[in-house]
């Protein structure tokens, strides 16, 4: 689903902050990215959601190389992912409801088949009953739940989170958990980079860990 082969990332301020990184995720895999701050792990979800392009080596999502899509193109390579932010992302001024719909809308469905589609996967990640609530109105874990549903609605075969439970407790971190390996079980390939070295060793699950840029274990 998502391969890296010897891929290495260069900022002009920086220098190289990816070295030679290669590994491969199988859908329905789910896998944790980290690494100490600074060791690149941005840099590499970056890459994968072609906001940076790698200067060496190449990316394939889905069969496709990432590394050489073009500008017009990226759009519809980023459909293929479902993101998440460890400070959620939402808007503010806008439902429950109204942010879930949003790729929706961008995507152009109709509107019954938006309502449809909203009210099935707050259900799926236990928020019926919230969708009229704005997100200020809404607990962390509740928000960070709302950002998940945004990010699945479109049934995207990849899902990136980038510190998904990093302002959250560790009993909301663990509910978090379960809902991306309720959507791996379903066939999604899950990547999560995180700093959380209690909640990586409480699961077993594949760890990826970068130091200085070098993918040290994979
Ligand atoms: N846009 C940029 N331009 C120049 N240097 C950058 C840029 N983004 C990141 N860097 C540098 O690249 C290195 C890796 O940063 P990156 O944010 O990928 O690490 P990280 O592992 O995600 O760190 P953290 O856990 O602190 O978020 C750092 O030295 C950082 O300063």
């Amino acid at each position: 689903m998502l391969k890296f082969e010897n891929v290495s990332k260069r900022y002009q301020e920086t220098g190289e902050v990816l070295r030679d990184v290669s590994f491969h995720l199988r859908r329905g895999e789910l896998a944790f990215l980290t690494g100490h701050s600074g060791a690149g792990k941005s840099t590499l979800l970056k890459l994968i959601a072609v906001m940076e392009r790698c200067n060496k080596g190449q990316i394939f999502l889905d069969g496709e190389n990432l590394s050489h899509a073009r500008e017009k193109h990226i759009p519809y390579l980023r459909r293929k992912m479902g993101f998440i932010y460890q400070d959620y992302k939402l808007l503010q001024d806008r439902t429950v409801f109204d942010n879930v719909a949003l790729p929706l809308v961008i995507a152009g469905y109709g509107h019954q088949e938006v309502a449809r589609k909203v009210r099935a996967v707050l259900d799926k990640v236990g928020l019926t009953g919230k969708e009229k609530k704005f997100p200020r109105a809404l607990s962390g874990g509740e928000q960070q739940r709302v950002g998940i549903a945004r990010a699945v609605v479109n049934k995207p075969p990849m899902i990136i989170a980038d510190e998904p439970t990093g302002n959250l407790d560790p009993d909301l971190s663990a509910e978090i958990m379960r809902l991306f390996e309720s959507y791996q079980q379903m066939g999604v390939t899950v990547l999560i980079a995180s700093h959380d070295i209690s909640l990586i060793s409480r699961m077993n699950h594949r760890l990826l860990k970068l130091d200085h840029g070098q993918l040290v274990v994979s």
